[in-house]
């Protein structure tokens, strides 16, 4: 059946195709889970947001899909470290399972319900609601919100565990290089830990994700082909049998605006308008990153001893209550600005900014790419590592900041040469080259339009 055509019921009618969805509520994850959506609909499908009340989208900012709020019972607030962020997946999926297996009967059962419902894109971290879902006949796809590459570094974690690599147990082994998964050292795979706790719980995490993915009828990534061809080859042959769509970068090829769960500060945009080309550093941590007093400190300084013009958006939270520290107003008085919150994607493709600096969330780091802009990547948890050894090693448009406390010296010279040195210009020519890819890759005819071809008519062959 050709995508756009639309179905004929027994009735004769017309018959209306819908995908349900659910997004892991971060921020990261809500992003390229409503890019997803609007991609969908934007080839006819009605989409039904499944969500939880841990950071609910507003609904007043999507008119066009149908929400189902899924009780949760957890806090409000946001996991402080990785073992908390990993016992918080596990909760959601815990908690929700009754109730959305409720919800979904519901929908289901609704007149017509069943007929209009062609698969569930779930993010990969929700196995348990994906079993609920394919229990009850509906199939599922699983959407990963990180690179092909930190995949691969998911699919292999027993192996390394086994060839000894992982759980590291001496400072020296970090820096040793992973044979089987180039460029990574160890220090940049997922499951390096500070306890065999959280070694234990990252291993569960990564193994539930890959059974998501195994078991599931297609799996969406957030890449395109030009930026991660080899990883994603290896991650097809992996994966035998269960169909890629790589269709990034998401927040380009997507007509669906992001979803920000905080509200954004665009007076910042007004501010890059008065400043020159190229000029500005943009600061930035993402949603979940935290980090110390001290680090906050010492980045704080390291920017204004650089005397670059900057941007940061320095979320509440984001050092648990530490400030700026005192005088770094004055210090930088008419060369910085600092909101809560930006408008990132704007503030990226702005002609002003000059560089970004990160911790290397994957969203991060596609749209600073995307955005031609090298990157100064400080990883914190996660993903964060391998992003950061990809910008800085394969990218070539980077520089990590990575291993030990932050060092205002180090920060200083960092962003100079990010900002204002030769080799700064080549990673930013660099930079530039990879959003030109992007461009090709969401261009009619380019590789990620394609990729959403094949899964739209995917997700048709699943309606039955
Ligand atoms: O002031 C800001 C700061 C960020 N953002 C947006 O928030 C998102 C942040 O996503 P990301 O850069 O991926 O960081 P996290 O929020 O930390 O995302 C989590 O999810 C990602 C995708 O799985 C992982 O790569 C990260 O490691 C994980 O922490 C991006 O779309 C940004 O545009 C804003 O809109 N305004």
């Amino acid at each position: 059946m050709a995508p756009e055509e639309a179905s004929t019921a027994t009735t004769g009618g017309p018959r209306r195709r819908r995908v349900l969805v659910f997004p892991i509520p971060y921020q990261g994850h809500i992003n390229p889970m409503f890019q997803v959506a609007g991609l969908l609909q934007d080839r006819g499908f009605a989409v039904t947001v499944f969500h939880t009340h841990f950071n609910a989208p507003d609904p007043s900012r999507h008119p066009a899909y149908d929400f189902v709020p899924v009780p949760d019972g957890l806090p409000a607030g946001s996991p402080g470290t990785v073992a908390a962020t990993v016992e918080h997946i596990f909760a959601i999926n815990g908690s929700c399972e009754a109730p959305f297996r409720e919800r979904l009967a519901a929908l289901l059962e609704a007149p017509g319900g069943r007929d209009e419902v062609a698969c569930l894109v779930a993010d990969a971290h929700l196995l348990t609601l994906m079993d609920v879902a394919r229990q009850q006949g509906v199939p599922t796809l699983a959407l990963r919100t990180g690179s092909a590459a930190c995949f691969r570094n998911f699919m292999a974690t027993p192996m390394l565990c086994d060839k000894g690599y992982l759980p590291v147990s001496a400072e020296s082994q970090l820096d040793a290089p992973v044979r089987e998964l180039p460029p990574y050292r160890v220090r940049d795979l997922m499951a390096v830990t500070s306890s065999r706790h959280e070694h234990d719980l990252v291993c569960k995490l990564l193994a539930r994700a890959v059974e998501a993915v195994s078991t599931s009828a297609g799996f969406i990534l957030n890449t395109f082909d030009a930026l991660e061809a080899d990883d994603l080859a290896a991650t097809r042959r992996d994966l035998a049998g269960v169909p890629v769509f790589e269709v990034g970068p998401l927040h380009k090829i997507s007509p669906a605006s992001s979803s920000s769960l905080l509200p954004q500060d665009r007076s910042c945009l007004d501010w890059l308008d008065a400043q020159a080309p190229a000029s500005v550093l943009y600061i930035s941590f993402g949603s979940l990153a935290s980090m110390s007093g001290e680090d906050l400190a010492e980045a704080a300084w390291g920017v204004a001893n650089s005397r670059q013009p900057f941007l940061w958006a320095l979320r509440p939270g984001l050092a648990r209550g530490a400030a700026l520290p005192d005088g770094f107003g004055a210090e930088t008085e008419g060369r910085g600005l600092v909101v809560g919150w930006a408008p990132q994607e704007e503030v990226l493709a702005h002609g002003a900014v000059g560089g970004f600096w990160t911790h290397g969330g994957w969203n991060s780091a596609l749209e600073g790419a995307c955005g031609g802009v090298p990157m100064l990547c400080r990883p914190c948890f996660g993903d964060q590592m391998g992003n950061a050894r990809y910008v800085e090693h394969v990218w070539r448009a980077g520089i990590a900041l990575d291993g030990g406390v932050l060092e205002r010296g180090a920060v200083e010279r960092a962003v100079r040469r990010l900002m204002r040195s030769e080799e700064g210009e080549e990673m930013r020519g660099r930079a530039r080259e990879l959003g030109s890819r992007a461009a090709e890759a969401i261009a009619e005819g380019g590789s990620s339009r394609h990729s959403v071809d094949k899964l739209v008519n995917h997700i048709m062959s699943l309606w039955k």
